[in-house]
């Protein structure tokens, strides 16, 4: 599958993964484990949402929620003419010179994934006047980086992230988080794919008797300049 990389609305523009400043404050967006993940300091955040892709656990991990032996499954965004991917987006401030650099190496280096710039529509702030959003950074996995998976049957992918586990967690909690952050953010908002993927986990978990509290551990403190405690639920 190639991305279509000309400068419409919807499309992803490539960036320099290696870019690590720019001269104004700069909005990053996440649709996966930054959402509730986020790892670097950041000046405000805001819920929102990108158009023309939907989102897949289609992307292979070995450094984060899977193993070299037992590749874990991670989001990535795939084409979607009518799709619509809630996620949240972060401002780094200008100033800051850790944040683009460690996600760079989080996201780039150790995750396949590439960088690009997008229009993402705020739920909250104001868009600009012509409802294009505000341009942000995020990483995209692609088929053709080393870890994809591709598409498989839903149970397939469901037994693999209750199997995988790696040096940031178990992958199902990758997945729980990303469903409880699209439930307290998004109540609203159908994501099909995640959804189901929730269910049969918990199916199978409960079938194997596995305890997800225990799989899924504490939450990850949030960096933000003005920090407020998160509900972090997890049944
Ligand atoms: N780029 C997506 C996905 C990012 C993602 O999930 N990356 C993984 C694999 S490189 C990661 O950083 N995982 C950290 C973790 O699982 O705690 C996002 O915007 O959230």
């Amino acid at each position: 599958m190639e991305y279509n990389l000309n400068l419409e609305e919807n499309s992803l523009r490539e960036e320099n993964n290696n870019e690590t400043s720019y001269k104004n404050p700069i909005w990053v967006f996440g649709y996966g484990s930054l959402c509730w993940n986020p790892g670097f300091e950041y000046q405000q955040s805001v819920t929102g949402y990108v158009k023309g892709f939907s989102r897949r656990f289609w992307q292979g991990n070995t450094t984060h929620r899977g193993t070299d032996a037992k590749p874990g499954r991670v989001a990535t965004l795939i084409e979607d003419k009518e799709g619509i991917t809630w996620g949240k987006a972060f401002l780094i401030a200008a100033e800051d010179k850790a944040a683009l650099p460690y996600l760079s190496t989080r996201e780039c280096q150790l995750g396949g994934y590439r960088t690009y710039s997008i229009n993402f529509h705020p739920r909250t702030l104001p868009s600009t006047s012509n409802n294009t959003g505000k341009n942000a950074l995020l990483y995209v996995a692609i088929p053709e980086n080393r870890h994809w998976l591709g598409a498989a049957p839903l149970p397939d992918i469901a037994r693999q992230i209750l199997e995988c586990h790696g040096p940031s967690g178990s992958n199902a909690e990758y997945l729980l988080r990303l469903a409880d952050f699209m439930r307290e953010e998004v109540p609203e908002a159908l994501d099909e794919h995640l959804f189901s993927l929730e269910r049969l986990v918990r199916i199978f978990a409960a079938d194997m008797k596995i305890c997800l509290k225990t799989l899924i551990g504490e939450k990850p403190k949030d960096e933000s300049r003005d920090a407020k405690p998160e509900s972090s639920r997890i049944s």
